[in-house]
């Protein structure tokens, strides 16, 4: 490698956060960038150009292991020291012949989001208090700005679109903003994937008696209400606004932009006072995309993206607390002391369905919990981090040996079985591959 490649390979390197570890074949570590000095405490000087074998117990080398299966590995779980938690990604690297010619790990420090975790987890006591009903958790940077955002529209009455995945809290900020602004006064839901399209004019806006030709004894003055008028001056918060049909769409963003709106077959121009919120997932703008929503609608809101659940991991504990705090209460049980695995796993988790998984996974937590502690095994299947001790149970023999013991004890499965790779690999406990490889590695072939 050029001189000038070399030095911007380890400025890019120098510069990431997750400490990077490059071993050539024979383990022997070619890069070792300024995150893994800090993380490790050994510095480049000392450990470049040497077996890495000869700094770390064998079995807690991840970079072996890609080596020896040639299969990449994700999200390995460990604690390399007392107090850090890290999560390794590490993949066996091959040249354009195919053959290995080594290994890259790299590691990302997890352990501020796990000790932040296990503090707040562990003394709720010193969470804030509630301050809000309907309480809101608003720990992460972007949570607080919406909130703030939020509590200072509550008086201009302001149309908003609220924008994430399910489960992101779309409603819930909703509630909050109708326990600001007008909790005495009605909190209506319509929601456009729940009422058969054609329906919707008619909920809405209400419609003219003769328009639909039936007649109705609860009808006042030949016309039905619609939502708008029932929120009176509460709110209205219509779910999934992007399954609205096109002319409903068009219709509701002039009645926003006019404070009144015509019943479905009227004449009549009609004030409302309620205030509208709305909620659709992120990609709203592909729906404008392609003509099915309304451009006017879409900027007669003000917009609020609310960001999934694995981007604002600093909400995690508060949250965990919250729904425990609630469950507890139900079910008489004390809240469960959750172990430091359990806090990575969950502040780990990519979460898809948000709040509502969370919040499921938090439930099954509670009623799981015979006495007060939860460990790994309490959580769903596909929440479990991999542990590196259980990452290398199956070659455990050799692994936790010294490379010195390791080689010798090939050498002598090598000679009671006469040469017989296969069997020696038996005897060892390891695959075939694997003694291949090792057998390469120690040059012993
Ligand atoms: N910031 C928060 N603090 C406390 N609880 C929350 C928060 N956000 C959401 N929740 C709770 O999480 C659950 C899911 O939230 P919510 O129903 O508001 O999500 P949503 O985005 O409206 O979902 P969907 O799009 O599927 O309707 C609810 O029980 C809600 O009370």
């Amino acid at each position: 490698m050029h001189q000038y490649e070399k030095a911007f390979l380890n400025g890019i390197l120098d510069f990431v956060n997750d400490a990077v570890t490059c071993v050539n074949r024979e383990g022997v570590v070619i890069f070792w960038n300024r995150a893994a000095e800090h993380m490790y405490g050994i510095p480049k000087e000392q450990i470049i150009g040497k077996r890495i074998g000869e700094f770390f117990q064998k079995g807690s080398l991840m970079l072996y292991q890609v080596m020896e299966t040639g299969c990449p590995v994700f999200q390995v779980y460990h604690t390399p020291q007392p107090d850090t938690h890290v999560l390794i990604n590490a993949t066996p690297i091959f040249n354009d012949s195919s053959e290995l010619i080594g290994a890259i790990s790299v590691e990302q420090n997890i352990t501020s989001t796990v000790k932040l975790s296990e503090d707040l987890f562990q003394s709720p006591g010193k969470q804030n208090p509630k301050i809000s009903i309907p309480f809101i958790v608003q720990r992460s940077a972007q949570m607080k700005q919406t909130v703030d955002y939020l509590t200072q529209t509550a008086k201009l009455n302001v149309p908003i679109l609220f924008l994430g995945e399910t489960g992101v809290g779309k409603q819930a900020l909703a509630y909050f903003l109708h326990s600001l602004g007008s909790a005495g006064d009605p909190f209506l839901t319509l929601n456009c994937e729940a009422l058969p399209p054609g329906l919707l004019d008619a909920e809405l806006f209400g419609y003219q008696e003769d328009f639909l030709n039936v007649h109705r004894p609860d009808m006042q003055s030949g016309e039905r209400q619609g939502k708008l008028d029932h929120a009176q001056n509460g709110i209205l918060y219509i779910k999934n606004i992007h399954a609205m049909p096109l002319p409903t769409q068009v219709r509701l963003a002039n009645a926003i932009r006019d404070r009144r709106f015509f019943r479905v077959g009227g004449m009549k121009p009609i004030s409302f006072t309620c205030r509208i919120l709305a909620s659709s997932h992120p990609n709203l703008m592909n729906h404008i995309k392609d003509d099915t929503f309304s451009k006017e609608l879409y900027y007669t809101f003000h917009l609020v993206s609310i960001p999934a659940l694995k981007d604002r991991i600093e909400d995690i504990p508060e949250l965990g607390i919250h729904f425990l705090e609630d469950l507890s209460v139900k079910l008489g049980k004390p809240i469960p002391r959750l172990s430091t695995n359990v806090i990575a796993a969950l502040a780990t988790y990519e979460w898809p369905g948000n709040l509502h998984e969370f919040k499921n996974v938090m439930e099954r937590l509670m009623l799981q919990a015979k006495e007060t502690d939860i460990t790994l095994e309490h959580l769903p299947e596909s929440l479990r981090l991999i542990t590196l001790s259980e990452f290398f149970e199956e070659s455990k023999q050799l692994t936790d040996l010294s490379e010195e013991m390791e080689r010798k004890m090939i050498g002598e499965a090598l000679k009671r079985t006469n040469g017989n790779k296969a069997n020696a690999a038996r005897l060892l406990g390891i695959s075939r591959g694997s003694l291949y490889y090792k057998m390469k590695l120690y040059n012993m072939s």
